[in-house]
């Protein structure tokens, strides 16, 4: 069963290795938990729902406390600490489980007559507070899309996949792999997330390489929105104006539901390995990295850590003898201290895997790079959806972990990367408290790439206190990145928590036209209010 108040499946948990625990303690000092707050005692503070269905949607809809506390939040830090300690403040009035396109529009259109907010909700990964109800006097629907997961129509010659929009990431493969297909889409949160939500919230998979992101596999579908249904065709390319398609991308809930998905699909590769490579200091790493983008080489993925991710990866690992072994091996050939590592993935026909090898290999060598074998790489591979379960981890030993990502030109990453790790590593120090900051670098562009930042403190005496840190480091930190060329999120979305910082991206003239789109499809705010516009 789903975990209520964390990620994942509540069976499943990560280990902390010995090392591990050392490694941050001595950065950031030993921790000291704070006590969680138990399912039951949320569900005593659920309040009477306000929500009378009529007896045609009432089978659809779900009141029970426990149903709305589990829908109540997503997985930001704030939302990790509500939940932890039973502060949740606002629930919904009741969840919905919809299962056609035409129960969609019928609560819609009862959430129009009734003055109800309805917010969509995929698989409620969203770290940006997107599926948080708010109090605004009126009752609040969310619409869980979950039973909408089906495989509906796959055109195996256009390559053409079409999915009920609450299929989440491991049904979408596996139904498109009994039929030799894969979509390709593997976000972080891919056990979870669903290919509606993708789409919502302009999501990036960890393969985006070779794939693409959402984006360019989202070929249309159907949208229900509170003037009707909006049928997106699926046609290849064209230049009929501006695409409908983008309106729906990124639209956050706000427009309408999506509740039909197209997606672009591909045969399963015929061959595919994950490969390491070490370099001596991160002026190389990053040029090698840029010269692989740029040069086209055919990867399917590319993560850059930098030294300190590297370093920490490394005492993560567990194994200490064996990483001691590699840590002596790669000092000789020249990596030792402030070495950074460079995992690339290579999917394709086997004819195009060797010479995408044969290639990367040389321009990573031309840059020092020393090349490790794929051990380390598959290693990454098998665990990639796994390490969220970290974080349950790390929050047993005292430690609140988050996240932070933006995107940016080349000639402006060195640059943004120091300013968030500085700002990160010091926002704490006025409370005599260390942050561990990490950076690797992920979705490459010729252009640019984004910039995925890690850090770890010390969770303090209090909820209230820890989410004071959290904010502190969250607020300073948005800002400086709007500030500085750099895209509020590069793959998270806007959400409610980067909603404040849109504008400065945007501009005045950008978000006129946003909250124009907005209010056409639903003129009295409906839905998911202030999530990406307020
Ligand atoms: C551990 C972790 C790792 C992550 N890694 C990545 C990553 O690698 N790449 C990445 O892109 N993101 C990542 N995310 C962020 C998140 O998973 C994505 O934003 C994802 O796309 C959200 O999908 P979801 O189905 O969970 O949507 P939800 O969180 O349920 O909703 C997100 C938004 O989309 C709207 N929405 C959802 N479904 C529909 C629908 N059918 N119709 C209309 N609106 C809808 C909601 O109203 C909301 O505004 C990660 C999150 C976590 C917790």
């Amino acid at each position: 069963m789903r975990r209520w108040n964390g990620w994942g499946d509540e069976r499943f948990n990560l280990a902390m290795p010995e090392q591990g625990q050392d490694f941050l303690a001595s950065r950031i000092g030993n921790g000291r938990p704070l006590a969680d707050a138990t399912l039951e005692s949320v569900c005593a503070k659920v309040p009477d729902s306000r929500l009378e269905p009529p007896a045609e949607l009432e089978s659809l809809i779900d009141t029970t406390p426990e149903a709305r506390v589990r829908h109540a939040r997503g997985q930001s830090l704030a939302d990790w600490l509500a939940m932890r300690s039973g502060e949740f403040g606002v629930f919904p009035d009741g969840v919905a489980f919809p299962t056609t396109s035409d129960e969609v529009q019928a609560l819609l259109a009862w959430a129009a007559e009734q003055y109800i907010h309805l917010i969509p909700y995929g698989g409620g990964t969203s770290v940006a507070g997107h599926i948080n109800p708010l109090d605004k006097g009126k009752p609040v629907l969310t619409v869980d899309m979950g039973k909408m997961n089906r495989l509906m129509d796959l055109d195996r010659e256009s390559q053409i996949a079409t999915f009920g929009a609450g299929t989440p990431g491991p049904l979408v493969e596996s139904q498109l792999r009994a039929h030799g297909f894969t979509l390709g889409h593997f976000p972080q949160s891919f056990e979870l997330s669903t290919v509606g939500g993708w789409v919502a919230s302009r999501s990036s998979g960890q393969q985006s390489l070779r794939y693409g992101r959402i984006e360019q596999l989202f070929a249309g579908g159907r949208v229900e929105t509170l003037q009707g249904t909006l049928d997106l065709p699926t046609i290849p390319a064209s230049s009929a104006g501006p695409d409908i398609r983008e309106m729906i991308l990124g639209s956050e809930g706000r427009i309408g539901l999506i509740t039909e998905v197209k997606v672009r699909v591909t045969p399963l590769p015929e061959d595919e390995s994950f490969h390491v490579v070490f370099f001596p200091d991160w002026d190389s790493a990053r040029t090698a990295s840029r010269q692989l983008v740029q040069n086209r080489t055919q990867l399917s993925m590319l993560r850059l850590s930098n030294a300190v991710e590297t370093e920490t990866q490394l005492a993560l690992a567990g194994h200490p003898r064996l990483i001691g072994m590699l840590e002596r091996f790669l000092s000789l050939r020249g990596a030792g201290t402030g070495k950074c590592m460079m995992t690339f993935g290579i999917t394709g026909t086997r004819r195009q895997t060797r010479n995408a090898l044969k290639e990367a290999r040389s321009i990573c060598k031309a840059q020092n790079g020393v090349y490790t074998g794929t051990r380390l790489g598959d290693k990454w591979a098998a665990k990639r959806f796994t390490m969220p379960y970290l974080r349950e981890a790390l929050w047993q030993m005292g430690y609140a972990v988050d996240t932070l990502e933006t995107a940016t030109d080349w000639d402006n990453v060195d640059n943004l990367l120091g300013l968030i790790e500085t700002n990160l590593r010091e926002g704490l120090t006025d409370q005599q408290e260390n942050t561990h900051v990490f950076t690797h670098l992920s979705h490459f562009y010729s252009q640019g790439c984004s910039i995925y930042t890690t850090y770890v403190f010390r969770v303090a005496d209090s909820y209230e206190e820890t989410l004071a840190r959290w904010q502190k480091l969250k607020t300073t930190t948005s800002e400086l990145i709007v500030k500085n060329r750099g895209t509020i999120s590069h793959q998270h979305g806007v959400g409610k928590d980067h909603a404040p910082y849109l504008p400065v991206e945007k501009g005045e003239l950008g978000m006129l036209a946003i909250r124009s789109l907005c209010n056409t499809f639903d003129p009295n705010t409906i839905l998911n209010p202030e999530t990406l516009v307020k």
